[in-house]
């Protein structure tokens, strides 16, 4: 565990594409003020630099694939310590997506105080996807790598949800309503009884 994290708070969102992992971190900056980071935002930033090493993120990500384990790892670290020292806590949206990320990021950085579920069906990922894809410009919001990621989601990250709930951290959120209310309502003070 890094010192300078001491006491600084840690939450895995943790849900399908298109579940609403983004939107929902953006409700709890305004309203906690905690830092948002999103892996799948630090390697589109890496692809667009137009590294060597952004190209061939892109194609993994392109099949609706995991990067490896290390490249991750190392982005999140180095954007979490840069702001150790003045952050209250850290929403890492889209980190662990299996169930090796959790073990490496608790042993190289420190272990969350909440795993935030995210949770929808996937029609209505799929649905929501492809309604982005119209404006988003990513190049996986596409029917065939929809697909791909959903299969990645049930096959590789849901087991991180059943890892941390034997140790009650747990908070699912029910995301299949509207995004301002109903039982989408989100990012509410009861979700938060461990912060
Ligand atoms: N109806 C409804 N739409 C939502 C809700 N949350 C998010 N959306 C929409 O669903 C789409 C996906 O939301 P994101 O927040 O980008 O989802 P994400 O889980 O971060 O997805 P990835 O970046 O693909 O991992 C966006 O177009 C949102 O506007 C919700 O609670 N209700
Ligand atoms: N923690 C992680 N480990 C491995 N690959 C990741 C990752 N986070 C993101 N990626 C890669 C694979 C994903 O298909 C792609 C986009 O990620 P994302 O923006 O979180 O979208 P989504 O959850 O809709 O797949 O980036
Ligand atoms: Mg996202």
């Amino acid at each position: 565990m890094e010192k300078k994290l001491k006491g600084v708070k840690i939450i895995f969102v943790v849900g399908g594409p298109g579940s609403g992992k983004g939107t929902q971190c953006e409700k709890i900056v305004e309203k906690y003020g905690f830092t948002h980071l999103s892996s799948g935002d630090l390697l589109r930033e890496e692809v667009r630099s137009g590294s060597e090493r952004g190209k061939t993120l892109s194609e993994i990500m392109e099949k609706g694939e995991l990067v490896p384990l290390d490249t991750v790892l190392d982005m999140l670290k180095e954007a979490i310590l840069a702001k150790a020292e003045t952050s209250k806590g850290f929403l890492i949206d889209g980190y662990p997506r299996e169930v090796a990320q959790g073990e490496a990021f608790e042993k190289k950085i420190g272990s969350p105080t909440l795993l935030l579920y995210i949770d929808a069906g996937s029609e209505t990922m799929v649905e929501r996807l492809l309604k982005r894809g119209e404006t988003s410009g990513r190049v996986d919001d596409n029917e065939e790598t929809i697909k791909s990621r959903l299969k990645t989601y049930y096959s590789a990250t849901e087991p991180v949800i059943k890892f941390y709930e034997g140790r009650g951290i747990v908070r699912r959120i029910n995301a299949e309503g509207s995004e301002m209310g109903g039982p989408g309502l989100k990012s509410d003070l009861r979700y938060f009884p461990a912060v």
